[in-house]
């Protein structure tokens, strides 16, 4: 059964404008964790406000675990929709205390149980000892745990978290992405998460939403993403790329570009001759010794990153535009010289047809 169903949304602030989203439809099974991912603006906030019920679609159906919460007739408030938020800021009460901030959704529960599910989120985010104390005494990652719990404590049906790494520093932005993945698939939620980051996206989630001007442009697993992008968008968006055009040769399985003909994972459905683009990712292109591969170029700048080095490659003697330039990822202890030759061979499976 499906937890989650949004079908056909549409929603337009001011009448003038287009819309923020447009045409969404998305099905989210029980326990799955999705990411929404996309640039600024693109509409990932208004998805989890208008799931939350604190905007209202201006056209289609929203359902929670079997519940139409909104449709042409109905609208049920935000506090009847089982709706757990975790905000970009954690938005602690700085007054309260850990376990009185955890509390806060439970005023209905009896004080025993109250106690007992207060002690077992703590535990569930590992800050049971830290209960009497205040945010102010948390660090940055401690306070997004506390605003987890709190986010879980009342067992929502869903878990709604914007941006939520978006005020940590890169270490510890690492660390929580696998802590929170942790947590929610230990108190089995469903769980969405916004963020416009596609390490975010690609760490935490069983599938991934890439949106753009309010428009969904892929779902899949965040491999199938990476591998298969739909579009130049998406291609471009979740990594670095090269775009080629070409032509779809005789046997449906090659195109052939400026640098010659690249081999693809599968069958295109696309007719013979057709024009098409091609992504193909750095890492694609392997690096061979001897002249041995089957495309050849001559590196024009190298760019240490760190973990590897990029190399562009120019394809042909001509002026030395940019667009005749493919990147490709090197070993750092390769020691590659600016104007050698290279060979390399592209791997079918970094290869994707792109609208
Ligand atoms: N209350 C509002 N009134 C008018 N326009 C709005 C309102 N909320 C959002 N918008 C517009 O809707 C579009 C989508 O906004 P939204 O906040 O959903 O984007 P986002 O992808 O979450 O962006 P960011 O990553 O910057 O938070 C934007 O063009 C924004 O200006």
């Amino acid at each position: 059964m499906s937890f989650i169903k949004l079908t056909n949304i549409k929603k337009v602030f001011n009448r003038l404008d287009k819309p923020a989203v447009d045409n969404f439809n998305l099905t989210i099974q029980q326990g799955e964790i999705v990411s929404i991912l996309g640039p600024s603006g693109c509409g990932k906030t208004t998805i989890l406000r208008l799931i939350a019920g604190f905007e209202q679609p201006t056209v289609g159906t929203i359902e929670i675990d079997g519940k139409t919460v909104y449709d042409e007739k109905t609208f049920v408030p935000p506090e009847k929709r089982g709706v757990g938020m975790v905000f970009q800021d954690y938005a602690l009460f700085p007054h309260l205390t850990i376990e009185k901030n955890v509390a806060f959704g439970l005023n209905k529960w009896r004080r025993g149980d109250k106690r007992r599910r207060v002690r077992e989120v703590l535990e569930l985010v590992d800050l049971a000892e830290y209960a009497k104390r205040y945010p102010n005494e948390l660090s940055g990652g401690q306070q997004q745990r506390v605003a987890l719990a709190r986010a879980l404590a009342p067992q929502p049906n869903v878990v709604l978290l914007d941006e939520p790494f978006s005020n940590l520093d890169a270490s510890l932005r690492e660390k929580m992405r696998h802590e929170i993945t942790d947590i929610l698939k230990k108190a089995e939620t469903t769980a969405i998460i916004v963020t416009h980051d596609q390490k975010d996206a690609f760490a935490v989630s069983d599938r991934v939403v890439v949106m753009n001007e309010g428009v969904i442009q892929q779902v899949a697993h965040p491999r199938d993403i990476y591998t298969c992008p739909t579009n130049c968008f998406v291609a471009q968006f979740v990594g670095r790329t090269n775009l080629l055009q070409g032509r779809v040769a005789e046997d449906l399985k090659h195109v052939d570009t400026k640098i010659g003909r690249i081999c693809l994972a599968e069958k295109t459905k696309e007719a013979i001759d057709e024009e098409v683009m091609i992504s193909i990712r750095p890492e694609g292109c392997r690096l061979l010794e001897n002249g041995e591969g089957r495309y050849k170029g001559r590196v024009a700048r190298v760019v240490y990153s760190g973990e590897y080095q990029e190399l562009f490659v120019r394809l042909s003697e001509e002026e030395d535009t940019t667009d005749q330039h493919l990147l490709i990822y090197a070993p750092v202890e390769k020691h590659i010289e600016i104007g050698s030759s290279i060979s390399f061979d592209i791997t079918p499976e970094l290869v994707a047809l792109v609208d």
